[in-house]
């Protein structure tokens, strides 16, 4: 098995990958969905989201601040800006990792206007002084800003506009309690299902001038594990391939062949997922494996298999992270088209793998 290959692309460009690379932030701004009754799917937190602010609008106040937890993807930056353009506010847009100094946040906070919303994208990577003035602001709408050093240091008050923080975090459970509870309202943002995002993929080819077919769409979708950002990016991919080897329409047929050039198969698994499943079931008969020895096996390091491939075959049910190491479940041999092996000894499929689990 040689996966030597698999190094050429680093594991944050994979065409699975859910953060944002450079292709993607250049067309993103253009398929944002620009207010409520656009964004698809994730019903509750669009019910929610529109009360608070309509409720904020009628009385004409300043919605209150909302966090948005979800994986990379998913669309908490679009939600924030949909926030400001819902409220008719102005938004400012800035992240944790570039608030290194409490009076970086100072300056953001004192030159904001009245009913701004402030997008703290990664605000779980925010400093901790940082942290600490933002609780006041958010709080009281007031800071204290330092001058001097040392015993002379004093802190002077300062008044602040009232404003919405919308804070973004893919980590939610890395956000200190004091933070978390100074919001008003938390979204939690899950994965799409398949028939939500068909409507992301016929909303974007639309928008590209692309004609898609619905089976299309629904191929497309298949594949995108949950998350829109996937979708597009996919969208994107089959449409060169419509051009360029057909006549441009999107069909079912031309989405699976374009795909399969690309090595996203048919649950959107990358060939990445698939080295990963196939040395777990092939060299290791189903596991249980150390991640170590799984790592090498693969010839990649333990954390990209740890961090890139494994989230999602965890999420799929392809695999078990287990205290004696990873097994692959009934449903990876069935997607490899592999027997298990204690199956084939015993007859009855699936029979090996009561042991592994313990069942
Ligand atoms: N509900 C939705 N309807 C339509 N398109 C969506 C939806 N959610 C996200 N998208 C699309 O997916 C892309 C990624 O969304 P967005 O940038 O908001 O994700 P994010 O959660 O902020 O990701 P990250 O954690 O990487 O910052 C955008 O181009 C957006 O158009
Ligand atoms: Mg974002």
């Amino acid at each position: 098995m040689n996966w030597d290959d698999a190094n050429d692309t680093p594991a944050s460009e994979r065409l699975v990958g859910a953060s944002a690379d450079r292709e993607d932030q250049a067309v993103e701004a253009a398929l944002r969905p620009k207010d409520l009754g656009e964004f698809i799917g994730q019903e509750k937190v669009r019910e929610q989201l529109d009360l608070v602010l309509r409720a904020a609008r009628a009385r004409g106040a300043t919605a209150d601040h909302v966090l948005l937890s979800g994986a990379p993807g998913l669309g908490k930056t679009t939600l924030s800006m949909i926030i400001a353009a819902e409220m008719g506010a102005p938004i400012r847009i800035t992240s944790g990792p570039a608030i290194q100094h409490a009076g970086d946040l100072a300056a953001i906070l004192s030159s904001l206007q009245e009913g701004e919303v402030l997008f703290l994208d990664e605000i779980h990577r925010m400093s901790r002084p940082a942290e600490e003035m933002l609780y006041m602001a958010m709080e009281d709408f007031r800071v204290d800003v330092i001058v001097g050093k040392g015993p002379g240091a004093t802190a002077i008050p300062l008044e602040l506009p009232p404003f919405t923080l919308v804070g973004a975090t893919t980590r939610a459970g890395l956000l200190p309690p004091p933070l978390r509870d100074r919001f008003g309202f938390t979204a939690h943002m899950e994965f799409y299902e398949p028939h939500e995002l068909e409507r992301v993929v016929h909303r974007s080819a639309s928008l590209l001038d692309v004609g898609i077919e619905p089976d299309g769409a629904a191929e497309i979708a298949g594949r995108s594990r949950g998350t829109p950002r996937i979708a597009n990016r996919l969208l994107r991919r089959v449409r060169d391939y419509a051009q360029v080897k057909a006549d441009g329409l999107i069909t079912r047929d031309i989405a699976a062949a374009a795909l399969a050039v690309y090595e996203v198969d048919a649950r959107g698994l990358d060939r990445l997922d698939r080295a990963v499943l196939q040395a777990l079931l092939k060299l290791f008969g189903g596991g249980p494996v150390g991640l170590s020895t799984l790592a090498v096996a693969v010839g990649e390091e333990r954390e990209t298999v740890e961090e890139v491939a494994e989230p999602f075959l965890v999420r799929e049910g392809l695999l078990a992270r287990t205290p004696r190491g990873r097994v692959a479940t009934p449903a990876a041999w069935a997607h490899l088209e592999l027997t298990p092996p204690h199956a084939a000894a015993g007859g009855a499929a699936g029979n090996g793998q009561q042991d592994l689990f313990g069942a």
